[in-house]
């Protein structure tokens, strides 16, 4: 089943964009593209780590902001989440200047509140991935260990979460379910809102899923890791919005998931999902007009997070890290 929209003829587009671009939305399962802006250029950007998923689609809002989008999964979702690009996707976006990301992703709810097409801010992570995706830029011979605690971005967690209202986020829209927009502060009581990242492709056992609800996974989804990770590492402020389709394994009461329930629910979701993005990045937008410093907090950290001394490392190797943090370990 196709969850493609009609497009606009990208390839027609310039390769190459002059400005600045500080904003990048990663789409996930059912979010191709950003239907409400305005394409300016398509970029082909080849990385130390290779092509990223897909083209970089360069588009401005109606007042001329521009924002980079990437398709996670390639734009005719022909890469499984094991083998999605992910050094790459985040090298590319670093080159061109981002300073923030805001990541869609499909998720299994782990939770009874949080139903189907309810979108969730999650505010921590744990890794159930099985150490098949390379997940940092730094390799033997140049080491160096960024800190993770608080795995999304504090400021632009709270941003979006002060900015989108719990319900009528998406008034006057497809709204056959009102969805609820959950986040620590406003709904959670303050607790984390955790999302699971599982390897995948298929989904979770009963057993596992009811494990997961027992260490309070919220969502759970195969995409966050190593994503934020290497965000992180390329010191760019990384926030996931999650949009549930389905309630995964654990109910006894359910069908475990499905294929089918996910994209059913996805084809509503992703027209929620792409006004939700444009709102995001009018809000992101005038923050960056502000000029708040969003995406300033990380500037620097790996710089000093290095443990090998730059002047051990092989040529190439820094040759490699030149490209995503120029200036920081001079080639010599
Ligand atoms: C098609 S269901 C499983 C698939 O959906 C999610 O993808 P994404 O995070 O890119 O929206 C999930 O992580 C799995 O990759
Ligand atoms: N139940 C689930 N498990 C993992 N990834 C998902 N993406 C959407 N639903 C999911």
């Amino acid at each position: 089943m196709s969850l493609h929209r009609d497009k606009v003829d990208l390839a027609q587009l310039p390769h190459h964009y002059d400005g600045k671009v500080t904003l990048a939305v990663i789409g996930g399962t059912g979010l191709y593209d950003l239907p409400n802006l305005n394409p300016v250029a398509r970029l082909t950007i080849s990385t130390p780590w290779g092509f990223p998923s897909s083209p970089i689609t360069i588009s401005v809002t109606d007042s001329g902001f521009p924002v980079a989008f990437l398709a996670r999964h390639g734009q005719h979702h022909d890469l499984l989440p094991s083998d999605v690009p992910s050094r790459a996707n985040i090298a590319a976006l670093k080159h061109i200047g981002v300073k923030a990301i805001v990541a869609f992703s499909a998720v299994g709810s782990l939770q009874p509140e949080i139903k189907p097409r309810d979108f969730v801010v999650p505010t921590q992570i744990i890794d159930r991935t099985k150490g098949i995706r390379p997940s940092t830029f730094f390799e033997k011979g140049f080491v160096a260990h960024a800190m993770f605690g608080e795995p999304f971005d504090l400021k632009l967690n709270k941003l979006i979460s002060d900015h989108i209202p719990t319900h009528g986020f998406l008034e006057g829209f497809d709204l056959e379910h009102t969805p609820t927009f959950h986040t620590k502060e406003n709904t959670n009581k303050g607790e984390d809102l955790t999302v699971i990242c599982m390897e995948g492709p298929q989904f979770s056992t009963r057993a596992e899923s009811r494990l997961y609800r027992t260490w309070g996974g919220s969502v759970i989804n195969m995409s966050v890791l190593p994503e934020g990770k290497l965000a992180r590492e390329a010191e760019i402020a990384y926030q996931m919005i999650c949009m549930s389709t389905d309630y995964d394994s654990w109910n006894e009461n359910e069908e475990p998931v499905t294929v089918e329930t996910v994209v059913g629910n996805l084809k509503a979701n992703s027209a929620n999902a792409a006004k939700l993005a444009a709102k995001l990045i009018d809000v992101i937008a005038d923050e960056f007009a502000k000029g708040t410093g969003l995406g300033d907090d990380l500037t620097g950290s790996m710089k000093f997070s290095v443990s090998t001394s730059p002047h051990g490392v092989k040529k190439e190797l820094l040759e490699k890290m030149h490209f995503l943090h120029p200036g920081y370990w001079p080639v010599h």
